[in-house]
C-alpha cells in the first residue's frame, strides 16, 4: 500500500518535469499504481487507517508525486453538492475552459509540499476533461468550482506546475478580478 514515505517532496525532479504519457491500452503495472494511488486517497479519508499509516489527508493524487513521470491521477471527494468523484485517469486532458476563475479561499496544499504556502491560487472555474478511466473507458467530464480545483491542481502536477506558482507574487491575496471562492 502507499504511505507518505511513497510520496516524493519538493525538490525532486519528477514534481517540475512534464510527464509522459502512458501508453494504451495500460499494461498491468500502470494499472496497479493508478489502483494503488487511488486506494491511497482513500485510506487517507479513513480516520482509523489515516492514523494508523500516518496519512495526511488528500483527496488527489498525481503519479509524479510517487517519483513517476507518467500521466496519471486519481481523485476521491465528494464536491459541495454532493456530487462525488472517485477514479483514476490515464492521459486527462483540458480540451477547454472558462475565462471565469475560482478559487478555494483558505488557499491550497500539496502532500509533496512540508510547509504552509499562504495565498489564493487561482483557478478556472469551468473546466472540460478527456481521460481514460481506470476501466480504460474513454471519458469526457464537465466540472465546475471545486470539482474543477482538485482536478486542476492534479493537472498541473503531470506538468510539473506546483500550486505555489499560481500565487500573486507581490500580493498573494489578491484575488483575481471577478473570480468568487469555490467553498
Ligand atoms: C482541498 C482539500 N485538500 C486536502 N489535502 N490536500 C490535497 O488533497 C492535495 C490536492 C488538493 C489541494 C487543493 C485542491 C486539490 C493533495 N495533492 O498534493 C495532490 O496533488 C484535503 F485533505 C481536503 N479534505 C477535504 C475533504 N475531506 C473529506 C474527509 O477526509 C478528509 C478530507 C480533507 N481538501
Ligand atoms: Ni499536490
Amino acid at each position: 500500500m502507499i504511505t507518505m514515505k511513497d510520496i516524493v517532496r519538493e525538490g525532486y525532479p519528477t514534481l517540475t518535469e512534464s510527464a509522459a504519457p502512458v501508453e494504451m491500452p495500460p499494461n498491468k503495472e500502470d494499472q496497479e499504481t493508478l489502483t494503488d494511488m487511488l486506494t491511497f486517497i482513500q485510506n487517507s479519508q479513513d480516520p482509523e487507517i489515516s492514523e494508523k499509516y500516518e496519512l495526511r489527508p488528500g483527496v488527489g493524487l498525481a503519479a509524479p508525486q510517487l517519483g513517476l513521470s507518467k500521466r496519471m491521477m486519481a481523485v476521491h471527494f465528494e464536491d459541495l453538492n454532493g456530487n462525488s468523484y472517485s477514479d483514476g485517469y490515464y492521459n486527462p486532458k483540458i480540451i477547454s475552459h472558462s475565462v471565469e476563475q475560482t478559487y478555494i479561499s483558505t488557499g491550497e496544499g500539496c502532500l509533496s509540499v512540508d510547509r504552509e504556502v499562504p495565498g489564493i491560487v487561482p483557478r478556472h472555474m469551468r473546466i472540460t476533461i478527456k481521460a481514460i478511466n481506470l476501466n480504460g473507458e474513454p471519458v469526457k467530464l464537465r466540472l465546475k468550482g471545486y470539482a474543477a480545483v482538485v482536478f486542476q491542481h492534479e493537472i498541473d502536477h503531470l506538468n510539473g506546475i506546483m500550486f505555489y506558482d499560481h500565487i500573486n507574487k507581490n500580493d498573494p491575496f489578491k484575488t483575481p478580478d471577478g473570480a468568487k471562492p469555490c467553498d
